[in-house]
């Protein structure tokens, strides 16, 4: 059904485009020539309902505008626009809003998709030569709203949030500690558990193609190394399942670095001060030390004392992690509630 040749879609889509509003949006497309989608702003107004709603934190919209664009990418008829509205609670704001979304549009709108039945006698006034079609009022297709995300969070709603929206709220937990404290292990079971993805240690993947790294590391290394680590990172990111997992990071490819070559690399602190993670794992190494042909650092003593050097490197980059001991079970046990806790999840 044709309904016109020009359409419109608006709205504020906070704290980002939901599934509900991708369905809203590929179904009006199909209903015009040309549809544009507004995302409409006002950054106090927005920052006040998430703080209201208390459970996502504010989010540009220009990030807003950029998941659009991306939704649309393969819709050339569908163009994205961000328009200014001000939102002071007064009928007034609707009429200088919708004035600003004709004006970024240039043409006459021949029709106005909402969700919202109340929206009907307004609309009339303010699109005089359009008419107002509802799209999926009960909410019947995908049942949220954005109130409910901003008052309940992404983790309880995670099904609502389009692929290319996840990463952005995913989780990230990197699992660092010295050789042999039981990482890989634990950064896969985790993986599992949690049913997403996972970046493995990329220097250990970089000397084991070399044959071996005891005295053959040389400084280009450390770079090479972070960068790769980082696509992985990103690569893996696009997947998670509301958390990924992480094993080392560039502190501890820093680490590596003085005890290889007993300096630091500039480049690695670059890396340091960008990256962010949600939780930090620190593995004592109180597990057996099992020799797998690229390690160097065996004997107890050398263990104990790079542990250390490992720790006031954290503490020197103001890293704040938790640390975790004991056997393999507690291990796994204490890392799945310090996770649990980060995604609000329970009964792992
Ligand atoms: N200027 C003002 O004061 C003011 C206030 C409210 C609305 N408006 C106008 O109304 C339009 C919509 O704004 P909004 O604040 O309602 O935007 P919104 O971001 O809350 O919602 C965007 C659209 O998605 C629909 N929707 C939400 N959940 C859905 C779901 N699960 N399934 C299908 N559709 C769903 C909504 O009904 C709405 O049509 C905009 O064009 C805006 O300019 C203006």
């Amino acid at each position: 059904m044709t309904i016109g040749k020009v359409g419109m879609y608006g709205g504020k889509f906070l704290p980002f485009p939901h599934l509900g509003h991708v369905y809203a949006m590929i179904r009006a497309s199909t209903m015009v020539d040309e549809l544009h989608v507004i995302v409409s702003f006002d950054t106090e107004y927005e920052k006040m309902l998430c703080e209201k709603g208390g459970k996502v934190e504010h989010v540009d919209y220009a990030m807003r505008l950029r998941w659009w664009t991306q939704l649309t990418k393969d819709l050339p008829h569908v163009h994205v626009h961000a328009v200014y509205e001000e939102q002071t609670g007064q009928l007034e704001d609707w009429v200088k809003g919708a004035e600003g979304i004709q004006k970024e549009i240039g043409k006459p709108i021949d029709a106005v998709f909402s969700s919202e039945h109340s929206y009907t006698p307004i609309f009339e006034k303010l699109y005089p030569t359009a008419k107002h079609v509802v799209i999926d009022s009960e909410r019947e297709t995908y049942s949220i709203s954005g109130t409910k995300l901003r008052e309940e969070g992404v983790m309880k709603h995670w099904n609502m949030i389009p692929k290319i929206v996840q990463p952005y709220f995913a989780k990230k937990v990197v699992i660092v500690g010295t050789e042999s404290c039981g990482k890989s292990t634990l950064v896969k079971n985790l993986a599992n558990l949690y049913n997403t993805t996972y970046v493995e240690e990329f220097g250990r993947t970089y000397y084991e193609r070399l044959g071996g790294c005891e005295g053959i590391t040389r400084v280009e290394d450390y770079a090479e190394i972070a960068f790769e680590h980082k696509y992985h990172e990103k690569v893996q990111l696009q997947n998670a399942n509301k958390v990924m997992f992480i094993d080392t990071e560039a502190v501890v490819t820093q680490y590596f670095s003085q005890l290889y070559l007993s300096e630091k690399q500039p480049i690695l602190d670059e890396i340091i001060k960008l990256q962010q993670y949600d939780l930090w794992l620190f593995l004592e190494p109180d597990v057996k030390w099992v020799d797998d042909g690229t390690r160097s650092f065996g004997e107890q003593e050398v263990r104990e004392n790079n542990n250390n050097l490992l720790k006031e490197m954290l503490t020197q980059y103001g890293v704040q992690f938790v640390t975790i001991s004991g056997n393999y079970q507690e291990r796994l046990e204490k890392a799945v509630h310090y996770v649990n806790e980060l995604t609000e999840m329970k009964g792992l």
